[in-house]
């Protein structure tokens, strides 16, 4: 079952462990349920140097784990926040001592490792209990001790050793303050399982790895391991390298074939560029594993290739998704890379690498250049032209590689910028976009990479602040992907949807609008990936499955888009309160519900506030005319100075219609029956006769034009009689002829004095008198410009300080499937319209 493809599915597959982890969790149950940690799929949670770097890093990573981990998961550290610099520094020294044989240095030698061992005394004892405290001092003398030895001792032997010591005082750290305060847990020194055949090239002995894991893991214990640290074939210490703990967190995730990895960190996710640099960076919410990798590879700061090396096996069906999050405000949503479908893969993003070198050389021309590039991994290689771009780092290497073949080179001094997505380098679009926005920068060449995920460009300077941003803005600038959710599928919003496809073709504001939700009462469908909107309604009635409002409302709270817009096509009061959450989350609402704008006035005005302050767009036009622009001309009028006096008309379409139509000559209730199969009704017709529809519309309306009054204000008058108001829907359907005798009175009255019925709004103001509203059934003169209607028309009549003497006047149909969807595609357009521009807000939390 795909991770996003409903929201039912992420609780089943919470609820998916395989039989060994459930035999595991058999006997953890009870530890797990006073901890509050719920059961799920193995989790990797990898907390880096600056999420540990103090005791309130450390109490935050401790709350994170509390929030999001079972004991099964594995937590993976780095040392605490500067201590492996601070090894290593330690190392330099003593291999200065030796070369300069200064006495001073041992001294500077002793200072340095008391401050070290003061630094790492004093998390202890900030953090853990006095018992704990001084079983953790004790083995950090122990520690202190030997590490004198090895320095002074036997430094050459110890290099590794020394480094290891940062995660492995981390790891004992975090598991003894775990054990404290949230579930019990063992710290694993990773040496002691994790073998890595070759040091260099990093290659893990995955079967042997795996099996001294198993052997190493507590079951009941939440296993904290230390990262960066393994050990060769023969049992020395060795290092994974820069970013080495990201890179076994991701090893041991595809050691134990979990379900996540976490990367906890000090930034909140993966940018379309440097958001240090690039203010109008945006975050990437979703990426592909193809793509990340090539980001990593091109100088992103924070993901890196190798990181995702495990998690990549084309062979196997087991995918493992990497989340990037911050670990100073865990609630937001991060980066997650991993397996996904066309919308991801649409991102697009800038990257850049100075301080490189232009190789060029017969011997990266033609077949020759294979050899050159296996032995190397250049950051592009073009085998036509012969040349090659490496780091500085690479130049001594390269050239005593070709001077062994008796083969000349030469090196430039070259920057790159690279535009990374999927398959770019495949798009003639995008990479003549590419080209047209490195204009000034004369790049010397342009080169796609091999896996197509990027298009490099070969600077002759480096790199610029100004043209990263340059470059960036053309290439995202309309790259805003916006989720759509659509509740409600009845009769209007089986029409909304089947008028999508072609909306999505041909408005291009809807471009990067993409249909991820649909709803009915009980049932949804939620795909993260897109719903294919010509098949909407089928894979609704395949596919979707039961959900509840909290599931709701944590998806929205998770999607991975810029922009959210939810449709709330639905007659109902329970989902219209649910706008208070939506709008606290940003997400953009278009209702053709009445109840929200038309709730109580402390609610309404509650609902505008957070909606304001939150920057979410909310639009309503149908909930009054359906498609007709009665709101818009309201607001136009109002916004532009003017002051509405009188509101005055036809509002239902349903009534419209039923008096047009009704003379007589067939029953009222036969009339009501057939406006219901027309769908101009509300999926109530009662909500039509008893005039509160008209009310709230009149309501809304008013409000509109800036009156603040409630429905009790607006007097109504109800032609449903009281013995058929409390009965469900379809009894009151089946005694709607009871209807019949009122209205055929009513009517033959009107008729007898030259008068025709209608149900009429009737607003005003007036400075002395204040407010009056009421909507009721009036006998009208068959002149009256209410009276001579189109069946199903409304009509709007509003005064005004600009329109005293000859109201406004709007009139057209104002119900109806095809009209009101089709309103409601107005205001999609219009709100798409607004967020494309809207400027992304970038929270910059800093960079490793
Ligand atoms: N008809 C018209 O001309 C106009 C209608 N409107 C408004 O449009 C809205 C829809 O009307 P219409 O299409 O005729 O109504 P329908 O009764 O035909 O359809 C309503 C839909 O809403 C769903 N629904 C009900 N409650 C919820 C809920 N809590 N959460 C999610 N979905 C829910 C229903 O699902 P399920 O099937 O599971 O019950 C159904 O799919 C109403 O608010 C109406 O006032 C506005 C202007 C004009
Ligand atoms: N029942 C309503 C539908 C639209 O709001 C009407 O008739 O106007």
């Amino acid at each position: 079952m795909k991770q996003e493809n409903t929201i039912l599915n992420k609780v089943n597959e919470n609820k998916a462990v395989s039989s060994s982890e459930i035999a595991d969790n058999d006997f953890i149950t009870e530890v797990a349920a006073e901890n509050k940690l719920a059961k799920h799929a193995i989790q990797v949670h990898k907390f880096g140097g600056s999420s540990l770097a103090t005791a309130k890093c450390i109490k935050r990573a401790l709350e994170i784990i509390r929030e999001n981990c079972q004991l099964n998961d594995i937590v993976v550290v780095s040392a605490n926040g500067k201590t492996t610099d601070r090894l290593f520094a330690l190392y330099s020294l003593v291999e200065r001592t030796i070369v300069e044989h200064t006495i001073q240095k041992s001294d500077e030698l002793t200072q340095a490792i008391d401050e070290l061992a003061k630094e790492q005394a004093q998390l202890i004892t900030e953090l853990l209990n006095a018992n704990n405290t001084k079983q953790l001092l004790l083995r950090l003398n122990k520690d202190i001790e030997q590490l004198t030895t090895w320095l002074t001792a036997d430094i050459a032997q110890h290099h590794n050793d020394v480094l290891a010591l940062g995660e492995v005082w981390s790891a004992r750290l975090l598991s003894a303050l775990l054990n404290e305060q949230v579930c019990p847990s063992n710290s694993i020194d990773s040496r002691d399982f994790l073998v890595i055949d070759n040091e260099h090239s990093c290659v893990v002995d995955t079967a042997l790895s795996a099996a001294q894991l198993r052997q190493r893991r507590q079951f009941g214990k939440l296993a904290v391991i230390t990262g960066y640290i393994s050990k060769d074939s023969r049992g020395k210490s060795c290092t994974l390298g820069r970013n080495g703990s990201d890179y076994s967190a991701t090893i041991i995730a595809s050691l134990v074939a979990a379900g996540n990895v976490t990367l906890w960190t000090d930034v909140d996710g993966i940018y379309s560029a440097d958001p240090r640099v690039v203010p109008s960076a945006r975050k990437l919410h979703r990426l592909p594993n193809g793509v990340a990798k090539e980001l990593g590879r091109l100088g992103n700061p924070v993901l890196h290739a190798k990181t995702l090396l495990p998690l990549i096996n084309p062979l196997s069906e087991h995918h493992t998704h990497l989340h990037v999050a911050s670990s100073f405000d865990a609630q937001v949503i991060g980066t997650e890379i991993g397996k996904f479908g066309q919308i991801a893969k649409q991102e697009l993003s800038v990257t850049y690498l100075n301080d490189l070198l232009l190789a060029q050389s017969v011997s990266f021309i033609g077949e020759a250049a294979a050899k050159a590039k296996a032995e190397f991994s250049p950051i592009c290689i073009d085998n036509q032209k012969g040349f090659m771009v490496i780091t500085q780092g690479q130049q001594k290497a390269l050239s005593d590689w070709l001077a062994s073949h008796d083969v000349e080179i030469t090196f430039k001094p070259v920057a790159i910028i690279a535009t990374v997505g999927h398959r770019v380098a495949e798009r003639g679009d995008i990479r003549a976009r590419f080209k047209r926005s490195l204009k000034a920068a004369k790049p010397l060449n342009l080169v796609g990479s091999d896996n197509n995920h990027s298009v490099i460009a070969i600077l002759p300077e480096p790199c610029s602040i100004e043209l990263l941003n340059t470059v960036h803005h053309e290439m995202t600038k309309d790259a805003r992907h916006i989720g759509l959710v659509v509740a409600g599928m009845g009769n209007i919003g089986e029409r909304f949807l089947e008028l999508l496809p072609a909306q999505l073709n041909k408005v291009y504001a809807l471009e990067n609008l993409h249909l991820v939700g649909l709803l009915s009462s009980k049932k949804a469908l939620i795909n993260n990936d897109g719903i294919d909107v010509t098949q909407a309604a089928s894979l609704f009635a395949q596919e979707a499955q039961s959900y509840d409002h909290e599931q709701l409302i944590s998806w929205l709270t998770q999607n991975p888009y810029d922009e959210l817009i939810v449709v709330d096509i639905t007659p109902s009061e329970d989902f219209s309160l649910l706008y208070e959450q939506m709008f606290s989350l940003g997400v953009h609402v278009i209702g053709a519900n009445k109840w929200a704008a038309s709730s109580s006035t402390a609610h309404y005005n509650n609902l505008v506030n957070t909606a304001d302050s939150n920057n979410s767009l909310c639009l309503g036009n149908t909930t009054v005319g359906a498609g007709l622009p009665i709101n818009y001309a309201i607001d136009d009028l109002r916004q532009s100075g003017d002051s509405i006096s009188e509101l005055s008309g036809i509002f239902s379409g349903t009534l419209s219609w039923l008096f047009e139509t009704y003379d007589g000559s067939s029953n009222f209730s036969e009339l009501l029956l057939n406006a219901l199969a027309q769908g101009i009704t509300e999926p109530d017709p009662r909500e039509d006769l008893s005039g509160r529809d008209v009310q709230r519309k009149l309501l809304i309306l008013a409000r509109k034009a800036g009156f603040e009054l409630a429905l009790e204000d607006i007097d109504c008058q109800n032609l449903v009689p009281e013995a058929l108001q409390a009965l469900s829907t379809n009894d009151f359907l089946a005694r709607a002829s009871e209807l019949d005798e009122y209205f055929a009175t009513a009517l033959s009255e009107a008729n007898s004095k030259g008068a025709c019925i209608r149900y009429v709004a009737r607003f005003q103001h007036n400075q002395e008198t204040g407010v009056s509203a009421k909507v009721s059934l009036e006998v009208l003169p068959q002149s009256d410009a209410f009276a001579n209607l189109t069946p199903c028309d409304n009509i709007f009549q509003i005064s005004s300080h600009w329109y005293q003497d000859n109201p406004l006047i709007i009139r057209g149909p104002g119900a109806g499937r095809d009209v009101t969807a089709g309103g409601l595609h107005s205001d999609l357009v219009k709100i798409c319209q607004q967020l494309a521009h809207k400027q992304s807000q970038v929270k910059i939390k800093g960079i490793n």
